[in-house]
Parts: C-alpha cells; sequence; structure tokens
C-alpha cells in the first residue's frame, strides 16, 4: 500500500501541492483526478522524488520512502510514467525499453548496453503489451499512442508492485485507448497496485477502484467512482460538469 502522508510542494508562493494526504490500496486502481493546475503531476513527482516535496511523508509497505532517491524508490517497487513519453534519440524499441530502465542509477551506466537476459525480458514484455512487431522500429519513428506503450513497457521492466501512470491515454486514438484499458486490467488483474493520473473520466470511472479528487493542491474528496461524481465540491471544482457528462 502506498501512503501520502501531508505531503506539500511548494514553489515560492504557490502551493503546487497543499498538505495532502491519501492512499492508494494494494491491488487496486486508485485514480489521482483534478482540474488543470490542481497538483497531480507535482504530487506524482513528490512521490516518485523526482522532485523533492516541502513537507510530508510517502510510505510504501510499510517502509517511509520519501527520503530516498528515484533510483532507490524504483529498487523498492515504484515506477511512473511521464506525461510527456521520453524516447532516447537514434535507438529501436527495444533499445529504448532496456535504456529507459536503466537511467535510475549512475551506475547502471556502466553495465553493458543490453545483456540476452534484459533482451528475453525485453522481449516478452512487449509481447504481453502486443507490440513485439515494433521491437525493432525506431522510436522517433512511433506513433504517440506507442510511444505511450514501449513507456510502459519500461517502466515493466523494473518489476514494479505499484505503477504511477501519468496522463496514459492522453492524445491517443480510441482503439489504442481501448488497448491500453485492457493492458492496465490485466496488470491489475496480476496483482500490480496501479494509481494513474487522467483527465479522461469516462475511462477513470470505468476502470478505478477508488478516486482522490485534488484541486488547487489539496484532496477535496475521496471515495468510489460513484461517490466522487455525486459529491457537490468535486462537481463544483470541475466547473464545466464534467462529471456530470461521464455519468
Ligand atoms: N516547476 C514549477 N515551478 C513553479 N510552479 C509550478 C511548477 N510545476 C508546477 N507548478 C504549478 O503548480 C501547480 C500544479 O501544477 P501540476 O502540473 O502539478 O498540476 P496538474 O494537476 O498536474 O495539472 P494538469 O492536469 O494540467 O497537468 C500549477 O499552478 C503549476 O503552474
Amino acid at each position: 500500500m502506498l501512503e501520502v502522508k501531508g505531503l506539500s510542494k511548494h514553489f515560492g508562493g504557490i502551493r503546487a501541492v497543499d498538505n495532502c494526504s491519501f492512499s492508494a490500496e494494494k491491488g487496486r486502481i486508485t485514480a489521482l483526478i483534478g482540474p488543470n493546475g490542481a497538483g497531480k503531476t507535482t504530487a506524482f513527482n513528490c512521490i516518485s522524488r523526482t522532485m523533492t516535496p516541502t513537507a510530508g511523508e510517502v510510505w510504501l509497505d510499510g517502509e517511509r520512502i520519501d527520503h530516498l532517491r528515484p533510483h532507490r524508490i524504483t529498487a523498492k517497487g515504484l515506477s511512473r510514467t511521464f506525461q510527456i513519453s521520453r524516447n532516447l534519440a537514434d535507438m529501436t524499441v527495444l533499445e529504448n525499453v532496456i535504456c529507459q530502465s536503466k537511467i535510475s542509477g549512475w551506475r547502471d551506466l556502466f553495465k553493458p548496453a543490453m545483456s540476452p537476459s534484459e533482451i528475453d525480458k525485453a522481449m516478452a514484455i512487449l509481447d504481453f503489451l502486443g507490440i513485439t512487431r515494433i521491437a525493432h522500429e525506431d522510436g522517433s519513428n512511433l506513433s504517440y499512442g506507442q510511444k505511450k506503450l514501449m513507456d510502459l513497457a519500461a517502466l515493466l521492466m523494473s518489476d514494479p508492485k505499484i505503477i504511477l501512470l501519468d496522463e496514459p491515454a492522453g492524445g491517443v486514438n480510441p482503439t489504442l485507448l481501448e488497448e491500453i484499458v485492457g493492458h492496465i486490467r490485466a496488470l491489475n488483474d496480476k496483482g500490480m497496485t496501479v494509481l494513474i493520473v487522467e483527465h479522461n473520466m469516462e475511462l477513470i470511472m470505468r476502470l478505478s477502484h477508488r478516486v482522490v479528487v485534488m484541486a488547487q493542491g489539496t484532496v477535496i474528496a475521496d471515495g468510489t467512482p460513484e461517490e466522487v461524481q455525486k459529491n457537490p465540491a468535486v462537481l463544483e471544482a470541475y466547473l464545466g460538469g464534467a462529471l456530470e457528462d461521464a455519468a
């Protein structure tokens, strides 16, 4: 279980994340939603320690992890994707998957580029995601959606027990979106804990077991998809009524 306690990240006078507490239960899919600028990505950055929090604690399976460096957090079993796909220039998908998964600790940079066991593992992951056909494609030739799948493959190389997905469906066509949903479900069925930031409300409402809602840096609601959809504070935060439309 991932527990976030009193997490804050301030940028000068901007309280991007302000005393937030929530958890992602083991084996469940938890969504972190909220309007633009609510602080979701900043919270992800603090949890995965790509940013140093101003205050607060992050616990993973009873162990405090907020003081650890990102590669140590990955080694503890927490991995994340980024909103913008990361793609290493002039590398194939297979090379990207292996190398991206290595950019976690500087010592790894001195290991041989790709060991046979890593290639086997990466190919098995590409197979699971149904993208072995693009294994030897140049990463820069991929569609936006294929890059999202490549990122997911790189994430799985570290054998995570919890994955943080930052907008996995953003900018993806409807067919691929269903594929990505299927993969997230399949991973969750295998016991993987998922914390997901996503703007696609319809997707969030049918995929998540639990939804945490942020607005202006704070948690304003936390409950089942049905509960948060009816919550007046949530509807107020989404002034356009996007949640009602998704219901
Ligand atoms: N490095 C930074 N320096 C200053 N302000 C920042 C920085 N990163 C984020 N912010 C501000 O913090 C607030 C929260 O941003 P954040 O990106 O975490 O929100 P979000 O909920 O992920 O938004 P979106 O859904 O649009 O991606 C915003 O006001 C943003 O402008």
